[in-house]
């Protein structure tokens, strides 16, 4: 097990010293995003990308910008190297899914994490861009000039080979190519970056967070897992059986790790202690509902952190939940649980930086 300094990395942090991100703001209706030119976005508002000059442009969700979407940011930035230009990562807010699917999946990262990941990617900005349903609907060419006419300079385009887009997401990376060729502009549709014989995708990892299984999760992230909350009250009971919890309310659009118990670190008020954690309505207690389904024992740590912003980062699944016959079968079991990660990070607080 890596030492809780080695794991602090794993908190995903907003630094200044990193590329600009250029939030676009929303248009509405098709036949003005259709039929409105170069002039779509008010000038203001593309101006900090207008003023990087001809660039070369990365398209995608990027949830969880995981190991192929770092990939595809690399390739793009040596691309924008080799010619002597900018690069730009073009995402979109909210992430379409969320906007097509009568069912969105659950996200890895939100959105202001994503920004920060992209942000540090080497990118000279990020580009978000405002996806609406009027934005799907749009036809397959009209979205392609609004992306490579009407934002920034575009001369290259870097995406995944199963890129799709359009209505209906029907349009390919071939599409793409034959349309932009005839203006001049370099389409790269990538091989997919691999991770045992498979591509590397967000659906993938969240099946495999699903399933609580995070060794490929950390393989295909670079990292581990992170989730951020706000500490909220529970029921108050984990204080009398020797072990207090912070329980934490995370947005519901989240995708949590599998129902059991981990081993990882909590971040709050700038500092990295040690935690034992608990996904999941405890079985053990009738008021289920008055159970929160995330909280974490906070090693060496006391303090009143209700209301606090709090991220965990999930290092190792120790066990499933259990329906324990008795508390003091709970109580024993979980402070072994609690000893198990106090041996591998000790119980003192590091500071993130
Ligand atoms: C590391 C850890 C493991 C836990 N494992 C279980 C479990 O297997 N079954 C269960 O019913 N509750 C489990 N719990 C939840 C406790 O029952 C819960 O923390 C306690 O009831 C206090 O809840 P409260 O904070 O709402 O007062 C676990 C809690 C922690 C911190
Ligand atoms: N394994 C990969 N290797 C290289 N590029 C990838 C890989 N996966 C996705 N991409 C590309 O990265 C960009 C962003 O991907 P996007 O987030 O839209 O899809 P994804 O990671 O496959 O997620 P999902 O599973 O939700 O489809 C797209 O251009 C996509 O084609």
């Amino acid at each position: 097990m890596p030492s809780i300094g080695e794991l602090r990395r794993d908190f995903i942090a907003s630094s200044r010293d990193v590329a600009p991100l250029v939030s676009l703001p929303v248009v509405s209706g098709p036949d003005s995003l259709a039929g409105a030119g170069a002039s779509l976005f008010p000038d203001e508002a593309v101006a900090p990308l207008r003023a990087l000059g001809p660039c070369t442009i990365a398209i995608g969700a990027f949830d969880g910008f995981h190991a192929g979407h770092r990939a595809l940011i690399d390739a793009a930035v040596r691309d924008a190297h080799a010619r002597g230009m900018a690069s730009v990562a073009f995402t979109f807010d909210p992430d379409p899914d969320v906007v097509v699917s009568s069912r969105p999946a659950r996200r890895l990262t939100c959105a202001s994490d994503r920004h920060a990941l992209l942000a540090a990617s080497g990118v000279d900005a990020v580009a978000s861009i405002p996806f609406t349903r009027d934005l799907a609907s749009l036809s397959f060419d009209a979205f392609l000039s609004i992306m490579v006419c009407m934002v920034c300079d575009v001369r290259s385009i870097h995406v995944g080979s199963n890129f799709r887009f359009g209505r209906g997401g029907t349009a390919t990376v071939a599409d793409m190519d034959a349309w932009c060729s005839r203006r001049g502009i370099d389409v790269y549709g990538h091989d997919l970056v691999l991770d045992d014989g498979e591509p590397v995708s967000s659906t993938r990892i969240r099946t495999s967070l699903r399933a609580g299984d995070l060794a490929p999760v950390e393989r295909e992230l670079g990292r581990r897992y992170l989730v951020r909350g706000r500490v909220q009250s529970g029921r108050g009971e984990g204080t009398g059986m020797g072990f207090p919890t912070a329980n934490i309310a995370v947005d519901g659009s989240l995708q949590l790790p599998a129902e059991g118990v981990y081993e990882g670190l909590a971040l709050v008020r700038g500092e990295v202690w040690p935690a034992a954690i608990n996904v999941g309505v405890p079985p053990t207690f009738k008021d289920r509902a008055r159970s929160a389904s995330l909280e974490a024992n906070l090693i060496g740590f006391s303090g009143d952190i209700y209301d606090d912003e709090i991220s965990l980062v999930f290092a190792r699944r120790l066990r499933g939940l259990v329906k324990f016959s008795s508390v003091d079968e709970l109580i024993r079991t979980v402070l072994g649980n609690i000893e198990t990660v106090r041996a591998d990070f000790g119980e003192k607080g590091v500071p993130l930086v």
